[in-house]
C-alpha cells in the first residue's frame, strides 16, 4: 500500500502525519503502521504517527500513536502541527477553529503571514488533578502534589497532572544531572500508573522560566512534549514556584514554549510548528 505522508515537527518533536481527509487506512493496520513509519532504519524515522481526520464534534480531528504503536490521548506539539496543516491545506479557512483529540476538544488559533502559519496558540483546556482520574492508583485525593515516590533505592517528590494524558513531574536542582535515562523508562511503566505515564524532570530557573526534559510514554526521550510542558507549568504553580495567569517560558531541548494556566482554569500553549518533508511510504502489510 502506498501511503502519502507529511513529516512535521513542533520543537523537534516529530511525527509522520497522514491526512485521512484524502486517504483511508483500516483500524487493524494502525499499530503496525505507526511502528513502521517511526523506525529510523527501516521506516521514515519519527517519534510516532498522527492521523488528521474528519470529526463530527469539531472542525478537524487527530489521533496520536507513539513510536511503539501505543495510542496516546493527546499531543500538544502534534496539535500545533495539525492546526498548521489544516489551515495551509485548506481543510479550515478560519484562523480560529476546534480540534478533537481522544481526550477533549481544544481551541486553536493560527497566526499567519503570507499564507503560512508562523505560530499556533492552543487553549488546551483544564488540567485533571484528581488522583484516580490521572489515573494513578491509591486512595483518591483531589491532587497529587510533592508526594514522596520511591523508585528502587531513590525517593523523589512527585506531582502528577493529566492534560488528557498522564504526566509525572519531578523538580530537580539541575536539569543537567536529572536521571532521565535511568529513571524515565522505569517510572513510565510503574504499576502506580495503570496506563503508563510520561515523565518530566524540571528545573525552576526563575519565577517565569523552567528548564524541561522528558521521557515520553511509548517513545522515550524526545526533544519536546507540549502536554508535558503544560503539565510542568501546572505542577510548578501547585508547588508555589511560579504564578497562575502569567506567561511561563519553558525551555525544552528543541526550543521554547510559552504556557499559561489562567484564572478561568484553562491552560494555554503557544509555539511553532514546521513542515520537514512529504512523500509516499510503502507499507508492506
Ligand atoms: N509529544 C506529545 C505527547 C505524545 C503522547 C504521549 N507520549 C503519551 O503517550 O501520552 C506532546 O507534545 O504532548
Amino acid at each position: 500500500m502506498e501511503i502519502p505522508f507529511t513529516k512535521m515537527h513542533g520543537l523537534g518533536n516529530n511525527y509522520i502525519y497522514i491526512d485521512l481527509f484524502k486517504f483511508d487506512i483500516a483500524e487493524e493496520h494502525l499499530t503496525d503502521l505507526a511502528q513502521g513509519v517511526s523506525d529510523i532504519y527501516t521506516g521514515i524515522g519519527s517519534d510516532g504517527m498522527i492521523l488528521i481526520q474528519p470529526s463530527d464534534a469539531a472542525d478537524v480531528g487527530m489521533r496520536i500513536f507513539n513510536k511503539d504503536g501505543s495510542e496516546g490521548q493527546s499531543c500538544g506539539n502534534g496539535l500545533r502541527c495539525v492546526a498548521k496543516y489544516a489551515y495551509e491545506n485548506g481543510i479550515i479557512q478560519r484562523e480560529k477553529f476546534q480540534i478533537e483529540t481522544r481526550a477533549n476538544i481544544v481551541e486553536a488559533e493560527v497566526s499567519v503571514k503570507a499564507d503560512l502559519v508562523q505560530e499556533v496558540t492552543i487553549n488546551m483546556g483544564e488540567p485533571i488533578l484528581r488522583r484516580q482520574a490521572i489515573p494513578m492508583v491509591g486512595e483518591d485525593t483531589p491532587q497529587v502534589v510533592a508526594e514522596p515516590f520511591t523508585v528502587g533505592d531513590e525517593t523523589l517528590d512527585i506531582t502528577a497532572v493529566s492534560m488528557g494524558n498522564p504526566h509525572a513531574v519531578f523538580f530537580v536542582d539541575s536539569i543537567d544531572t536529572a536521571p532521565l535515562y535511568e529513571l524515565g523508562p522505569i517510572i513510565e511503566k510503574d504499576q502506580r500508573f495503570p496506563g503508563g505515564v510520561n515523565v518530566e524532570f524540571i528545573e525552576v530557573i526563575s519565577s517565569r522560566e523552567l528548564n524541561f526534559q522528558v521521557w515520553e510514554r511509548g517513545s522515550g526521550v524526545t526533544q519536546a512534549c507540549g502536554t508535558g510542558a503544560c503539565s510542568s507549568v501546572v505542577a510548578a504553580i501547585l508547588n508555589g514556584s511560579v504564578q497562575r495567569n502569567e506567561d511561563i517560558i519553558v525551555h525544552l531541548a528543541g526550543g521554547d514554549l510559552v504556557i499559561k494556566w489562567d484564572d478561568n482554569g484553562s491552560v494555554w500553549m503557544t509555539g511553532g510548528a514546521d513542515v520537514i518533508a512529504s512523500g509516499t511510504y510503502i507499507f508492506n502489510r
